[in-house]
Order: C-alpha cells, then sequence, then structure tokens
C-alpha cells in the first residue's frame, strides 16, 4: 500500500468475484474539431423511447411484484403457522421456496426492463432527446465551440451529440437549474458530457483541475433520479465514490442542493466518524456520496444495500484506481446493479497505468477529454503561473516564511495560502513553525481527528484563518474559493498529485500561483514534471533541467511500468533515489 493510501484509506477484504470482471476493449471513433459534420443532420442524431419503461415492460414488472407479494403472503403466514407447530413446517419451506422464486423472477423482469425495451444507449432507463433548437444551429458555430473549448470526444458508438452550449438546452426541470443559476454557461466538460449521460451512456471525463466535474456528473444523476416513476424509486440507486472524507463532503454538499427540489435524498458517509450516526442518515436515501472504506463496512454489515445502484460515479477516478484503492473500488462496483449499470469516472489526469483497469468497469464508455489533451497526456490547468525553485532541504524553512510574509503583506493581508507537505509529521511541524512566527495557521492530515480537519478546512473556507497546511488529503477535488498562492514545501510523490496540489488555485476561471520546493530526493520526478511545466507554458529552471528529463511512467500492478523519453532536452546521466 502506498504511503499516501496508508494515510486516508480503510483496509478491506478482496473481493475475488469481482476480479472476474469482464474486460471489454473496444476500439472506437473519434470526434475532434471540424469532424462533427453528422452533428449538423438531426437526423443523425440519435434519440431513445421517451419513457423509461414500455408497456410490456410494466406490465411484466406489475406481475411479478404481485406474484411476489402472494409469496410474501404465503411465506408470513408460513412464518407464523410453523411457529405454531412442527408439522407444518415443510409448507412453510415450500412457501419460502416459492417467495424466493417469485423474487427472483421480480429481479429478472427489472433487469430485462432496463435493456430490452431500450437502445444499449439508455441502459439504465434514461433517454435523451437532442433539443430541436441545438440540432437546428449551424455546425459552423458547434465547430468554433468544439475548437476552442478544444474538446476531444471518442464514442465507439459514433452517437455524436451535440455538446449542450448552452443550459437553455439541457433537458432537467426548472427546478434543477437552481445550481448553475448564477452561471453564465456549462463548462466545456460539462457541455461535452451531459448528452452522453443523459442517454445512459459510461463516460470517461477527463478535464483540467477546477472546471467544474462535480456538475457535469452530478447533474444527470439527480435527473436520473427525478425521472425514475415513484414505484421503482426506493432504495439507493446512485454511488458517488471519493478518496477522502473532505471531498466526499463537498460533492455531497452540492448534490444536496440539486437533489432537495427534486425529491432525492443524498446522504454522505466516510470513515473517522461515528457509524451510529451515519447510520440514522441512510433511511429513504437515493444517492449515497462517500469514501470507499465506510461505504464497503456498511455494505457488509448489511446497512446499505448497493444492488439498485445504476448510476455509479468514480470522482479522481485515477486515485481510486490506484493500489491504495483498488480492491476496495472492485467490492464496491460488484455490489452495485449488475445490468443497467452507467458507471462514470472523472478526473483531471489519466495515466495510462490505470486507463486499461478502467475500462474493465465499463461498457464502451465515451471519453471526453477537455484541453489540447486528446492523449489524456498529463497536463496543469495553465491559468496557473508555475514557479518552481531547487533548493536544499536545509533552505526550506527560511524560504517558507520568506514567501509568507511577502504573499501576506499589505492589502494582501488575508490572502488565502495553501501549503503542501508530503507526510503528517512534517505538516504537524510546519505547521508548529509558521505558527510561531506569528502566522494565523491551521492543519488538515491524518494524524487530526475528523473534528479538527473538519474545522481547519472551514476556518480556511470562510477565511479566518489564511493559511491551512496540508498533505495530500486536501489535494484532490477541494474547492476552496480564491485561494491566491499553493506552496509546496516538500514534492509529492507523483506529478499527477502535484497537478492536483497547484489545482487548488486558479479555479473556475480565476489565475492563480503555485509556488515549489524542489530538491535532489525528488530529481526521478523531474523530467515529468519539466513536462507538465513546458505543456503549461511556464518557464523550466535551469537548475530543474539539470536532473535530466527521463519520465519513469508509474506502473500498475496488473499493467506494468514504461519508460518514455521526452527526446528534445538532454539525457540524464544516472538516477538514483535517495
Ligand atoms: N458552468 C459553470 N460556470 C462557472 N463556474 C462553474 C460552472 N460549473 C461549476 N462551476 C464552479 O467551478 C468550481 C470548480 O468546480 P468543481 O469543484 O466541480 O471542479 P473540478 O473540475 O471537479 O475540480 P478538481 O479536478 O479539482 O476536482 C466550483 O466553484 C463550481 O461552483
Amino acid at each position: 500500500m502506498s504511503k499516501r493510501s496508508l494515510e486516508d484509506s480503510e483496509a478491506v477484504d478482496v473481493s475475488k468475484e469481482a476480479r472476474r470482471e469482464a474486460k471489454r476493449l473496444k476500439k472506437g471513433g473519434k470526434i475532434k474539431s471540424g469532424e462533427t459534420s453528422a452533428r449538423a443532420q438531426p437526423d443523425l442524431v440519435a434519440t431513445t423511447d421517451s419513457g423509461p419503461l414500455s408497456k410490456e415492460e410494466r406490465r411484466a414488472s406489475k406481475k411479478a411484484k404481485k406474484e411476489a407479494a402472494k409469496a410474501d403472503l404465503a411465506e408470513s403466514a408460513a412464518t407464523s403457522t410453523a411457529a405454531a407447530s412442527e408439522d407444518t413446517e415443510a409448507d412453510a419451506k415450500a412457501a419460502r421456496k416459492a417467495a424466493r422464486k417469485a423474487a427472483k423472477v421480480e429481479q429478472a423482469s427489472e433487469a430485462t426492463s432496463t435493456s430490452n425495451g431500450h437502445s444499449s444507449e439508455a441502459s439504465n432507463g434514461l433517454a435523451y432527446n437532442q433539443d430541436p433548437a441545438l440540432s437546428a444551429l449551424p455546425q459552423a458555430e458547434i465547430d468554433t465551440f468544439v475548437a476552442e473549448k478544444q474538446l476531444a470526444i471518442e464514442d465507439p458508438k459514433k452517437q455524436l451529440y451535440r455538446p449542450i452550449t448552452n443550459f437553455k438546452y439541457l433537458p432537467v426541470d426548472e427546478a434543477q437549474r437552481a445550481p448553475f443559476a448564477k452561471f453564465e454557461s456549462p463548462t466545456p466538460i460539462q457541455a461535452a458530457c451531459w448528452p452522453y449521460l443523459l442517454a445512459g451512456r459510461d463516460v470517461v471525463g477527463v478535464a483540467e483541475t477546477g472546471s467544474g466535474k462535480t456538475l457535469a456528473f452530478g447533474v444527470p444523476c439527480i435527473r436520473f433520479i427525478a425521472s425514475l416513476p415513484k414505484s421503482q424509486r426506493n432504495g439507493i440507486k446512485a454511488c458517488i465514490v471519493s478518496p477522502t472524507r473532505e471531498l466526499a463532503m463537498q460533492i455531497y454538499e452540492q448534490l444536496v442542493k440539486q437533489g432537495e427540489s427534486a425529491g432525492v435524498k443524498v446522504t454522505c458517509v466516510y470513515g473517522g466518524t461515528v457509524k451510529d450516526e451515519q447510520r440514522k442518515t441512510l433511511k429513504g436515501t437515493h444517492v449515497i456520496v462517500a469514501t470507499p472504506g465506510r461505504l464497503n463496512d456498511f455494505v457488509q454489515e448489511g446497512s446499505i444495500d448497493l444492488s439498485g445502484a445504476r448510476y455509479v460515479v468514480l470522482d479522481e477516478a485515477d486515485r481510486m484506481l490506484d493500489k491504495g484503492f483498488e480492491d476496495e473500488v472492485r467490492k464496491i462496483i460488484s455490489a452495485t446493479a449488475p445490468s443497467g449499470r452507467q458507471t462514470l469516472m472523472f478526473t483531471a489526469t489519466w495515466p495510462p497505468s490505470v486507463r486499461e483497469l478502467a475500462d474493465t468497469f465499463m461498457s464502451e464508455p465515451v471519453k471526453v477529454t477537455i484541453g489540447d489533451n486528446a492523449s489524456g497526456e498529463l497536463r496543469a490547468n495553465t491559468r496557473i503561473v508555475q514557479e518552481v525553485e531547487v533548493m536544499t532541504q536545509f533552505d526550506k524553512q527560511n524560504r517558507l516564511l520568506e514567501l509568507l510574509k511577502q504573499y501576506q503583506s499589505g492589502k494582501n493581508k488575508n490572502d488565502r495560502i495553501l501549503v503542501f507537505c508530503l507526510y503528517k509529521k512534517e505538516a504537524t511541524r510546519v505547521e508548529e513553525t509558521i505558527r510561531r512566527r506569528g502566522f494565523n495557521v491551521a492543519g488538515i492530515h491524518g494524524d487530526l481527528n475528523q473534528q479538527k480537519r473538519t474545522e481547519s478546512l472551514a476556518a480556511f473556507k470562510a477565511g479566518s484563518v489564511p493559511v491551512l497546511v496540508a498533505t495530500d488529503v486536501a489535494a484532490r477535488g477541494l474547492d476552496i474559493p480564491a485561494v491566491k498562492h499553493v506552496i509546496n514545501v516538500t514534492f509529492p510523490l507523483t506529478v499527477e498529485d502535484y497537478v492536483h496540489r497547484i489545482g487548488r488555485t486558479g479555479r473556475a476561471g480565476q489565475d492563480g500561483h503555485a509556488y515549489t520546493m524542489f530538491t535532489d530526493a525528488e530529481k526521478g520526478l523531474a523530467g515529468a514534471l519539466i513536462n507538465v511545466l513546458k505543456s503549461a507554458n511556464q518557464s523550466v529552471p535551469e537548475e530543474l533541467m539539470k536532473f535530466g528529463t527521463t519520465v519513469k511512467k508509474k506502473g500498475h500492478d496488473a499493467y506494468g511500468a514504461f519508460y518514455k523519453d521526452t527526446g528534445d532536452m538532454k539525457k540524464a546521466t544516472k538516477i538514483t533515489f535517495d
């Protein structure tokens, strides 16, 4: 288990069954700017049935339910009779058998009703009809949007939906629009993903940090549940998994806002807090947002039943499929609906090491990539100014204090600054040092209890504490308003984590700034960092170049590692890890 996963994951058993999940790798067509002509023709736009269930399916479902009800009666009668007399035990057994059979019939009927009556793209009963006004837009307008937003869609089924370029083309009820009423238009990842998600497709969405991925998967989630007939709404229908507790809470808060008006109940469970309290909140839940360990605990003890969950999201998907979480994620996915499941993966970084593994959980996924980056190379948000300084370990403390003084002077006195360390003990030490020098600072890392973590984050978000010292538990997903600077005191274990860390600044179209202290100890990551800097048009310090440019790609246990040389810079002599 990696160092990070020791910090923020909870160990659980491995489900061998899950390992048998079939691998479906298929080649697909690509849409890029200039290849969208089919989208101009409304007759080429695929549509699906307008209702979630056909008449025959409803009839079959009703029949099965009746049989189940009959069997239920028989079972309860049998149970009470059995209690009264041992002679009737055989009858009771027969009745229980009938009940089990009827339940199976009902399950099968439900499964076929979600796959037979609809085209495959609506596998969980969803239907998407492209708005006629969107279909009527000139192709040139769509091409311009696709080119400007650097949008690439790879769809094995070539459905060629047009991006939802304006909220008015989004087919959701008025009440569900409240969360984005304040926004001008959908972000590119939202525009590109929504049609496919509303059509029930599996989607991998890769877009820079702070680009609105939460609403990209959140809006179709709520719409899916809101569009289910009341009789089919009982139980958990959607499950969203996040690597950290704080991110789970943040996603929960966003979804609650969307779900309230639609009568959709969202619940959040995560580790580090009392289970009893969380158990009480589960009743009537439609959407569960969770960290993997606690979710599996609840599934194992029977408090949570995911067998009806047909909308499954892995947020920060590469992290979730990384070694620390992979087994837990397999367990979760194998507990969700076996058929008619829509599986989504969202992230800002999509390393090759997890891509094949991701495909094993998905069925013909649509791959949406935003940015001049169709191959999914590692990319940082280009609005963030990245500064890297090579130094010795010994120089770090003074430099940090200098920077804090500089960034927090005059009218910038209360600017929010996020300071990242690699280890929990290091974070504690750095926080104490900063505090001793008179700065108003809080901390967030795995050595602190959950209450303290929550308090620190809340104070930082509210602005009452302008400096937060964190480990990588705060690297991914956290949407904290107006973080002006990110300072990396110790470089993270991977360059993906670096991209996520610095992504806490420069969110939702704003500018940001990240300063990184780089030492000889991290020279093995220099090549990958240089690539990230170059692809975001940032200057690369000469001292960093001296470490060489070889990039060691992170390998996955199941798929191995491979090496790539950027080729255009001088070769590294020898890399040794201290
Ligand atoms: N259409 C939109 N227009 C403007 N702002 C938006 C829009 N959609 C979402 N936002 C805002 O953008 C910010 C970042 O969104 P979000 O947290 O979903 O980003 P993300 O892509 O998930 O980032 P990360 O990769 O770091 O997890 C949030 O404050 C959100 O409210």
